[in-house]
């Protein structure tokens, strides 16, 4: 047995030991206990693997997680589809006559079972979340996102739509010296995003994990987060669900809606931020839109 395998076998066996009792029947409650879960079993990994091997530490961690999600979702959600990153056939765009169970459900969880996949395997870095959504077809919600969960267990905090956290406060002249702050992705941010910080007299502030970014615009840490050029439904869903019940803005970065449980899980762009900030932040993204 390899050392990867005898750690993988370990975590599996503290898995199943480590009873997650009877789950709440509240969606919402339900996703935020999910992914404490799953977040407590990725702790759990990265002490056992170790970060010697950062390819072996983030193979063990997506699929511990997403096997965590998924056979809970199937035991205590029987009924509803998935559609989860890690699945095989998670990025195919379906077309009419080729469908997934998926597209014809009322109910359907969409997990990302570790985003910020890099940051989980560098040492020290705490900008990595789990991610749990419930979009069903008939709900009123903003984007049909009816509840949503955002554990980020590194940083001993979960954001999600069972509780969702105050409205963020304007942030005080004094501590930001009055210049917006943009979150973005540290390794693949968009082309345009230094020329608009700069139009804007923005300050760009990056950070890993598009929950993470979410969640510091939810907590008030940045006023922004905007990303651009690739991106699928479930880097975003869960964060917009709690976002959205904060009552913040979320949309395309043409301010189109966003929309989940598409045939095509693409959902390559996104801004969120304080609704008092989106007129002037789509004004300033139109300029940089092709
Ligand atoms: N250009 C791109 N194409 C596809 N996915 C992208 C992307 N830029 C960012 N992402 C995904 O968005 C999530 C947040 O990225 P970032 O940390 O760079 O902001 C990551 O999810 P995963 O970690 O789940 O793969 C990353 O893979
Ligand atoms: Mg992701």
């Amino acid at each position: 047995m390899s050392e990867q395998t005898k750690a993988s076998a370990r975590i599996t066996v503290a898995r199943d030991a480590g009873e997650g009792g009877t789950p709440p029947v509240n969606d919402s409650a339900f996703a935020r206990w999910l992914a404490d879960r799953a977040g407590q079993l990725l702790l759990q990994v990265r002490a056992e693997v170790g970060h010697e091997d950062g390819k072996a530490l983030k193979a063990a961690g997506d699929q511990a997680a997403h096997e965590l999600l998924r056979a809970e979702l199937a035991r205590w959600r029987p009924a509803d589809a998935v559609l989860s990153e890690e699945d095989e056939q998670s990025r195919v765009a379906w077309t009419e006559g080729n469908r997934p169970d998926r597209l014809g459900s009322n109910r359907v969880w969409i997990v990302d079972p570790l985003d910020g996949t890099r940051e989980f395997s560098e040492e020290g870095r705490d900008d990595w979340a789990v991610h749990v959504a419930l979009w069903t077809a008939d709900s009123s919600a903003p984007a049909r996102l009816t509840a949503g969960a955002v554990a980020m267990p590194a940083r001993h905090c979960t954001l999600a739509t069972d509780q969702p956290p105050a409205y963020p406060p304007m942030p005080l002249e004094s501590a930001t010296g009055g210049s917006i702050r943009i979150a973005a992705s540290r390794t693949r941010p968009p082309a345009f995003v230094t020329a608009l910080a700069e139009g804007l007299g923005a300050e760009l502030v990056p950070m890993g994990s598009a929950g993470v970014k979410i969640a510091a615009v939810i907590n008030g840490e940045a006023d922004a987060y905007v990303h651009a050029g690739g991106q699928y439904e479930w880097d975003s869903a869960a964060p917009v669900a709690v976002a959205l019940a904060t009552g913040l803005h979320a949309s395309r970065v043409d301010g189109s809606p966003l929309a989940y449980n598409q045939a095509d899980p693409k959902l390559p762009d996104l801004v969120v931020c304080r609704k008092d900030l989106a007129p002037r932040l789509l004004a300033a993204l139109q300029r940089h839109l092709p």
